[in-house]
């Protein structure tokens, strides 16, 4: 496949700059070596993408020598003894501080790769080269990375953002439905915390997307990456305004350490958790119920769970959410909608408006 129109965004953080390239056919024919501080690179992907898209990549930096190294696949191994792979890598190949990782994959992947470009020999570049839409329209944009911990998502971790983001959209021709919706949730989430027009658009337009119309689905890449570029270049480590990013998540992330990492897809606990966030909106008198049913009947067009998991209780909702990043001196703080299209993060919502949440949709 050879390149097509080619779309560019760029994440404003100064010195720290980064673009957003977006289009099909760029993987294997993109020329990345701009971007690349060394001679040397170490792809790091998984034991699925690997045989998908590795050869293809490879070709993306000429004149480098490129090493690999694939991990297992999995939200379950999102952990430090996969990250250690990484390093071991890393050390055993000799690779100096003008290396440049580059993550090809999904969310996990790129989560581990920045943490590890973080942290080896004090700071290594990296480039985000994500093949499944939710790494596409969210986690590989804005530099959040990490592992998870048996406690809680995402517990250990870094800001360090990458040096270029090249996003194929011919790779989400090989994605399975069920991982599709799941990268639909962060699309929604944008429409809901900061764009009505997007959200009315993502309501027409959703049977497209979950068919995997290419001219829509590049449509959403676009749309969802500028918006997330537009919070992350205001406010880069969530020190205010970056939390609305976070939307549905505080409930989402209770959800798949619950369920145990991996057993609900990262989209689809959010899917339900934003539906979660609405109820609690509305009960906060910010949303009506056709807001609230508009908000559920998009989730469900887009495949994903409007509800909790079957068994989990408000206790384990309460329990797990305590230990929310977002929380300040024991205080939780949760994302609600104000309207449709425009977010808060607050924790002046009634305590008894949450248990009613919870008690009405844990089932
Ligand atoms: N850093 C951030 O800002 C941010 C944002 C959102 C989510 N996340 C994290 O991202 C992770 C979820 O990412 P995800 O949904 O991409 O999951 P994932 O990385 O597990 O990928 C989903 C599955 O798709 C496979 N896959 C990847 N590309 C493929 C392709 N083109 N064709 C076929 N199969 C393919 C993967 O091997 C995996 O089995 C979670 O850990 C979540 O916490 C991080
Ligand atoms: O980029 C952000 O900021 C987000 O909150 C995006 C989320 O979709 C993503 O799941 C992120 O990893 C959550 O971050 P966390 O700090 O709540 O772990
Ligand atoms: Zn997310």
């Amino acid at each position: 496949m050879t390149e097509t129109t080619v779309q560019e965004l760029q994440v404003e953080l100064g010195d720290r700059s980064y673009p957003i390239h977006v289009g099909a056919g760029l993987l294997g024919s993109r020329d990345l070596t701009p971007w690349v501080a060394g001679k040397r690179v170490m792809i790091v992907t998984n034991e699925t993408v690997a045989p998908l898209y590795l050869e293809k990549v490879r070709k993306n930096f000429p004149g480098c020598q490129v090493d690999e190294v694939i991990l297992p696949d999995g939200e379950a191994y999102k952990t430090w003894d996969t990250l250690n792979r990484i390093f071991d890598a890393l050390l055993e190949n000799r690779h100096s501080r003008k290396t440049t990782l580059v993550a090809l994959g999904g969310g996990v992947v790129g989560d581990m790769t920045g943490f590890a470009a973080a942290c080896y020999q004090r700071g290594v570049d990296f480039i985000q080269i994500p093949t499944t839409l939710l790494a596409q329209v969210d986690s590989s944009v804005g530099g959040k990375t990490g592992i998870n911990h048996p406690l809680g998502k995402n517990m250990i971790g870094a800001f360090h953002q990458p040096r270029c983001v090249l996003i194929d959209t011919d790779t989400l021709q090989s994605l399975p439905s069920r991982e599709v919706s799941a990268g639909l949730a962060e699309v929604i989430k944008y429409g809901l915390i900061r764009d009505a027009r997007f959200l009315a658009w993502l309501e027409e337009a959703m049977p497209r997307l979950t068919a995997l119309n290419a001219e829509a689905l590049t449509e959403a890449i676009y749309r969802s990456c500028a918006c997330k570029a537009e919070v992350v270049a205001q406010d880069e480590r969530e020190g205010g305004l970056r939390a609305i990013l976070n939307l549905g998540h505080t409930f989402g992330h209770a959800i798949e350490t619950w369920a145990g990492y991996g057993n609900w897809l990262h989209g689809e606990a959010v899917g339900a958790g934003m539906v979660m966030a609405t109820d609690l909106s509305r009960r906060s008198g910010y949303l009506t119920g056709a807001d609230q049913a508009r908000v559920e009947k998009l989730v469900k067009s887009a495949g994903l769970p409007i509800l909790p998991p079957s068994g989990m209780t408000p206790d384990n909702f309460m329990n797990l959410m305590a230990v929310d990043k977002k929380n300040l001196d024991g205080q939780l703080r949760l994302i609600l909608l104000r309207s449709l299209g425009e977010a808060e993060v607050t924790d002046s919502f009634a305590a008894s408006d949450l248990a009613s949440t919870l008690a009405e949709l844990c089932h």
